[in-house]
């Protein structure tokens, strides 16, 4: 068992190292321009709150001052079933994965709901359901067949049991890039990662743990709602997968292999693919977040890439986000996953675009600018002045 684990090591590690693409920086020119541009504009500085750092980013990744609005956004939601859930780690039945699939499909999810909110085209990917055959259509267009992006059959039990092969987590990671590749090589210009799997909290709270060193009592959290006798079993679930994945702690690549599964694999090449591709992404809930944590360890700085949506009340997604030096936009309690909470922060990116986009400069419009001198002849009147 011991020596296994060594040589998986070792083999995964010359392997994931020759996948990974190399991350661009962001623009900086674009990001100087952008930065005087906010100066300029019609507005005491800083008075459009975070709506400035985000105009500068999108210009960073743009590379372009003003940005330009979003035009193609694409949800992709990646389903994969975990061998956890038969344990009783989750409110629901693994059952009801394949059903949401179904739904997403039909349009009548969440996610669907949202993305026609902000004119977002959904897609989703069947990485590791737990149904015979994948769920399509699952290609750019409905055209290229499900079985291209199907790893396996559910994930393994990962308190007794690797998640994945090394050769699953290969090709994983392989069909979480090629999935960014297909959407960006269509057009989209903002991807927003989601994901559908009941269990998947679990390994996702144990990815987090193990990167960050924490205990399963700081990670666990409550999922879809579990109650108080389910929320044991989940914590002593997360505490017997850290003890399997702990001699992998160093090597994100395997922490997502051995704890992960399919589907926070192929969600972590996505995120790696999309910073390579120079496409701007917004994470997700505690899933997404775990992902992207790992592809940070894995190809360091993908982050400047990602921006994060909405706080989810799971622990681990704060440690993550944390981890990786983000603050979520959006504060507004959802914890669905399906990309929901990234979708609601959609607004807030157009609304960032436009108005360094589009507002008048001082000069433009005619507005005197910040007062810095001659404050005598605005000093109150002395009836007015302060006494002492
Ligand atoms: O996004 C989140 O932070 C989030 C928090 C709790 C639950 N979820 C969703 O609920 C499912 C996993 O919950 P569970 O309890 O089955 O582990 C999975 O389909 C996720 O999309 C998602
Ligand atoms: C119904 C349902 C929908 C979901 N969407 C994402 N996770 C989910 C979990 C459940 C249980």
């Amino acid at each position: 068992m011991e020596s296994h684990e060594v040589d998986s090591v070792a083999v995964e590690h010359g392997a994931v190292e020759s996948t990974v693409p190399a991350v661009p920086e962001l623009d900086e020119v674009a990001m100087v321009a952008a930065r005087r541009r906010q100066g300029e504009l019609t507005k005491p500085p800083g008075a459009l709150g975070r709506l400035e750092e985000l105009s500068i980013w999108i210009s960073g990744a743009q590379g372009a001052c003003p940005p330009r609005p979003f035009e193609r956004v694409r949800a992709i939601v990646v389903a994969g079933d975990h061998g956890i859930a038969g344990s009783g780690v989750s409110a629901y039945p693994s059952d009801v994965t394949a059903q949401m699939v179904a739904n997403f499909a039909a349009g009548g999810a969440a996610v669907n709901v949202l993305a026609r909110q902000v004119g977002a085209e959904v897609r989703v990917v069947d990485v590791s359901v737990d149904s015979p055959a994948p769920v399509g259509p699952a290609g750019v267009d409905g055209t290229a067949p499900p079985e291209r992006y199907r790893v396996r059959r559910s994930s393994g039990r990962i308190d007794r049991e690797d998640a994945l092969s090394v050769e699953e987590a290969e090709r994983a990671f392989l069909v979480g890039r090629l999935v960014a590749d297909e959407e960006i090589d269509a057009g989209a210009d903002l991807l927003v990662p989601g994901e559908m799997g009941i269990g998947n909290t679990t390994p996702a709270a144990t990815i987090v743990a193990l990167l960050c060193d924490r205990e399963p009592i700081e990670v666990v959290g409550r999922g879809t709602g579990i109650d108080d006798a389910r929320w044991m079993v989940k914590t002593a679930a997360i505490r017997d997968a850290m003890r399997r994945g702990r001699p992998f702690a160093g090597n994100a690549a395997s922490v997502l292999r051995v704890v992960g599964g399919a589907d926070l694999v192929a969600l972590a090449g996505l995120l790696v693919q999309a910073a390579a591709r120079r496409t701007p992404v917004i994470l997700d809930g505690v899933i997404v977040c775990a992902a992207a944590l790992a592809a940070e360890r894995i190809a360091p700085d993908a982050r400047r890439w990602w921006v994060a949506g909405t706080r989810s009340p799971e622990p681990a997604q704060a440690i993550a986000l944390h981890a990786l030096g983000l603050t979520p936009l959006l504060d507004a309690g959802l914890r669905l996953g399906e990309g929901t909470g990234a979708l609601l922060a959609v607004p807030m990116l157009r609304a960032a675009q436009a108005t360094l986009a589009e507002m008048a400069t001082f000069d433009q419009a005619g507005v005197s600018g910040k007062a810095t001198e001659a404050l005598d002849a605005h000093r109150a009147p002395a009836e007015y002045s302060d006494p002492t």
